[in-house]
């Protein structure tokens, strides 16, 4: 008897519904840094982040992460492995049980972090974000690693209202400034190759932009992304573990710069 689970079911079984699981360009992926290939043309035409600091406007408890929903006035990012330009829409993570180091979607040598933030950007040439979502060159995400180390002072005002969205559909306007580029390490170096979203509907249109330095958060501002509650098997309870496992590269080439 096949009855619907109330909850949702995890990556290994995404294929049954979803059958793109088992595709040809998937992510995350592991990054095998001695196989990334340095590009020259991505430092000749450097990666440009230009957000603004009234740009987000809420944070909602989506039931699989947080998401800070963007007015994409004025949040836009170009160039790099970019061939036009792209508008921020959210941001989102993916973290580990507490106190733990796995969390992270992508790995670098095998190598996992407690957290991996994403800053979901979507192609201008799109007429919205719902056209671009599932078009090969449709999407361009940002991945920041999180590591455990100092409190993270701009990461400090959203990991604070995640107490505030602790049930699904919960959602807490932003009344402040924020710029989100406060989260993106200094160094802007990174690994950038063709993938997909990493849930359901798993679509194959993400270029992928993985920072190469992690930033560094405190223990607390992780556990505070406990604050947030989604359904397990036994009810509800602490969100945690809601990443997927690397998948196969498929041969794909992973470009550095
Ligand atoms: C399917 C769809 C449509 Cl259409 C819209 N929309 O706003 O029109 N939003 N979504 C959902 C979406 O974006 N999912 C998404 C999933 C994973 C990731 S991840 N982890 O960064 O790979 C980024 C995004
Ligand atoms: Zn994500």
């Amino acid at each position: 008897l096949q009855v619907a689970s109330p909850v949702p079911q995890g990556p290994n079984k995404w294929h049954e519904q979803f059958p793109i699981a088992k595709g040809q360009r998937q992510s995350p992926i592991d990054i095998v840094t001695s196989n990334a290939k340095v590009d020259k043309a991505l430092s000749d035409n450097p990666l440009k982040v230009s957000y603004s600091n009234n740009c987000c406007q809420s944070v909602t408890n989506t039931g699989a992460s947080f998401q800070v929903v963007v007015d994409g006035a004025g949040t836009e990012i170009s160039g790099g492995p970019l061939d036009s330009t792209y508008k921020l829409v959210q941001f989102h993570a993916h973290w580990g049980p507490l106190g733990g180091d796995e969390g992270s979607e992508h790995t670098v040598d095998g190598v996992t972090y407690p957290a991996e933030l994403h800053l979901v950007h979507w192609n201008q040439k799109y007429k919205d974000v719902g056209e671009a979502v599932d078009k090969p060159d449709g999407l361009a995400v940002i991945g920041v690693f999180f590591s455990r180390g100092k409190e993270h002072a701009g990461f400090k005002p959203i990991s604070d209202l995640f107490a505030k969205v602790p049930r699904k559909a919960d959602k807490v306007d932003i009344s402040f400034n924020y710029d989100p580029a406060c989260l993106l390490p200094a160094r802007r170096d990174y690994w950038t190759y063709l993938g997909s979203l990493t849930t359901p509907p798993l679509f194959e249109s993400v270029t992928w932009i993985v920072m190469k330095d992690p930033v560094e958060v405190s223990a607390e501002q992780l556990a505070a992304l406990r604050n947030l509650l989604w359904e397990t098997p036994s009810g509800e309870g602490q969100m945690c573990n809601n990443y997927r496992p690397p998948q196969p590269l498929q041969g794909r080439l992973v470009r550095s710069t």
